[in-house]
């Protein structure tokens, strides 16, 4: 095979804030001869997550940071081109953390096959890959069940999205928060949420307060800051939070204030438990088995917003902080 040449996204300063284009660039690598025992992928599909930001800063965390001068890394679906591995071939599609580059070099253990009759391929980064798991082990965590009264927020985004259908399935009442008013409509009429509101156009606990008077059994926290505040005014006595995300502070230079009505955590007895999507990956089969029974039996969207070229992949990142995207964000790889 001739030289390959790979582009890929380094990172090469830190964000102080909102991250710019400034703290990235693009840069060529030739690939090394493959290996006995490994296997070259193209990626096709590459994802970009609000969880990356994290591993921006220096900060210690459940993740450790990017280093400066490397390739990032995250989530991608790939196809093999070459393989000096036995249980790999031309033409396999596996799902791996190599992303933010077109061409990389692995051992199988990195790799995870998956089957190409799913279509699109991304949907592996998005309701049948990290996010749809993220979404399922967060109703799991807290027990979401027939008959809950269900607020999520980030609701249009990737693991909103998911979480909201997969408590219909369930037999939830679901209310969503999102960001727009062309959101506020794909949640209704393409997710199936009974409610949506809009944060944008007043503040959303006034929005609940009138929406949702008897007040709701459990809060998918995709956001923090004062849409928690809002719904832990709003959750009945034993009620539950999955604490999933906290976009609202990703980009503050110092950390968010708590919310100041914690105390109802003590006077309505509520339950909040954290959620690491990768402390569930032995339940990987489990979740496949599920939620890829709704996805081919139609009954599961996966919505995305594509952008193409790895060119892209910085500026379809940096979107995310401004809900640039209706359902999983991903970079489709030319
Ligand atoms: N715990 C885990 O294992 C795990 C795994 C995956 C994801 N997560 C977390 O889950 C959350 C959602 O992730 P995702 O991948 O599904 O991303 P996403 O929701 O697809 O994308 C981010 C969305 O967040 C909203 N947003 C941006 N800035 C905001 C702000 N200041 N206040 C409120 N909303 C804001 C935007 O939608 P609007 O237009 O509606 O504002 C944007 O579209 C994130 O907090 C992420 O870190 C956690």
């Amino acid at each position: 095979m001739t030289d390959i040449m790979s582009r890929e996204i380094q990172l090469v300063s830190r964000p102080n804030g909102m991250p710019t284009a400034a703290n990235f660039t693009i840069a060529t690598t030739k690939l090394e001869p493959l290996l006995e025992g490994q296997v070259l992928v193209r990626n096709l599909y590459m994802s970009v997550d609000p969880y990356m930001r994290g591993r921006m800063s220096d900060r210690k965390s459940y993740v450790p940071p990017f280093a400066l001068g490397k390739p990032l890394d995250g989530g991608a679906v790939g196809e093999v081109i070459d393989s000096r591995a036995k249980d790999f071939k031309q033409g396999d599609v596996v799902i791996s953390s190599f992303g933010w580059r077109e061409y990389f070099i692995a051992v199988p253990k990195a790799l995870h096959l998956v089957s190409r009759e799913i279509q699109p391929l991304s949907a592996y980064l998005g309701a049948l890959g990290m996010t749809g798991m993220t979404a399922w082990a967060g109703l799991n965590l807290v027990e979401v069940k027939d008959g809950d009264v269900i607020f999520i927020s980030g609701a249009a985004g990737a693991v909103g999205s998911v979480a909201g259908q997969l408590a219909k399935l369930r037999g939830c009442r679901v209310i969503g928060a999102a960001g727009s008013a062309e959101k506020v409509k794909f949640l209704q009429e393409e997710c199936g949420y009974d409610l949506a509101l809009n944060y944008k156009t007043s503040p959303i606990l006034e929005q609940l307060n009138q929406a949702v008077p008897d007040g709701i059994d459990v809060y998918f926290d995709n956001v923090g800051g004062e849409t928690l505040e809002a719904a832990l005014s709003l959750l009945r006595i034993h009620g539950r939070i999955i604490a999933c995300g906290g976009i609202s502070g990703y980009n503050e230079e110092s950390p968010q204030v708590g919310p100041s009505n914690l105390f109802n955590m003590i006077t309505k007895r509520l339950t909040m438990k954290g959620l690491i999507v990768s402390d569930f990956l032995d339940l990987q089969n489990k979740f496949e088995q599920e939620v890829g029974r709704y996805f081919r039996d139609g009954k599961l969207k996966n919505k995305e917003t594509v952008v193409v070229g790895i060119e892209q992949a910085v500026s379809a990142f940096i979107g995310l902080f401004a809900g640039k995207n209706i359902g999983k964000m991903v970079v489709k790889l030319d």
